[in-house]
C-alpha cells in the first residue's frame, strides 16, 4: 500500500472563523483538484516528516507542530491501495507560493469547495478542519487509477486516539 500525508494549516480569519491552506493540485493523482498539500513518503522518511516536507516543496510554507488529525485508507477494487496520514496545524512560516505541483489558496473553512475535491473529502475534512480525530477507509471501484474509480462506501471512526508518534 502507498503510504502518504496531507496537511491541512489553518489561520484565524480576523472575524472567530478560520480559513485553510488548500492547494489547486496540478500534476499527478487528484490533478485538478483541491486538496491539502502532501504526497508520498520518501524512504526512511516518516509520515511527519513527509508531511512538512511535501508542504514546503509543494507552496513553500515551513509548517510546525502538527497535529494529527486522521488516519485514512482507501481501498481499490477490494485491494489497500492508499493509507494517508492527515495532519493540521496552525503554525508556520513564510507565503504561501506555486510551484509546478500545486497552486495554494486560503479558503474559508465554510466554504470549502467539496465539488472539487476527492468524493470522499465532504465526509472526513469538515470534522477534521473543526479539530477532531478520525479513521475511515473509503472503498473505490472501477479499476487504476484512483482518481478514476468510482466512491463506492466507507466506514468513520471520530474522536479516535492516534497518538502524537507518527
Ligand atoms: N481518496 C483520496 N482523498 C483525498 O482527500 N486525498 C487522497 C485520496 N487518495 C489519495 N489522496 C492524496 C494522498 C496524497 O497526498 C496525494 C497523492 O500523492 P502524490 O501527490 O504523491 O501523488 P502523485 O501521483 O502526484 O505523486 P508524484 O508523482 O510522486 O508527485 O493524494
Amino acid at each position: 500500500m502507498i503510504e502518504t500525508t496531507l496537511c491541512f494549516p489553518l489561520r484565524d480569519d480576523g472575524d472567530d472563523a478560520d480559513d485553510v491552506l488548500l492547494i489547486e493540485k496540478r500534476r499527478g493523482l487528484g490533478e485538478g483538484w483541491y486538496n491539502g498539500p502532501g504526497g508520498k513518503l520518501e524512504s526512511g522518511e516518516t509520515p511527519r516528516d513527509c508531511a512538512v516536507r511535501e508542504t514546503r516543496e509543494e507552496v513553500g510554507l515551513d509548517v510546525r507542530d502538527l497535529e494529527k488529525a486522521g488516519e485514512l485508507t482507501f481501498l481499490l477494487d477490494g485491494e489497500g491501495h492508499t493509507f494517508c496520514h492527515v495532519y493540521r496545524t496552525r503554525s508556520f512560516e513564510g507565503e504561501p507560493t506555486s510551484s509546478e505541483e500545486a497552486h495554494p489558496e486560503w479558503v474559508p473553512v465554510d466554504d470549502v469547495p467539496y465539488d472539487r475535491m476527492w468524493d470522499d473529502d465532504h465526509l472526513w475534512l469538515p470534522g477534521v478542519l473543526a479539530g477532531n480525530t478520525v479513521a475511515g477507509e473509503f472503498r473505490f471501484e472501477g479499476g487504476k487509477p484512483l482518481d478514476e474509480a468510482a466512491f463506492v462506501d466507507h466506514d468513520l471512526e471520530w474522536g479516535v486516539s492516534l497518538g502524537n508518534e507518527n
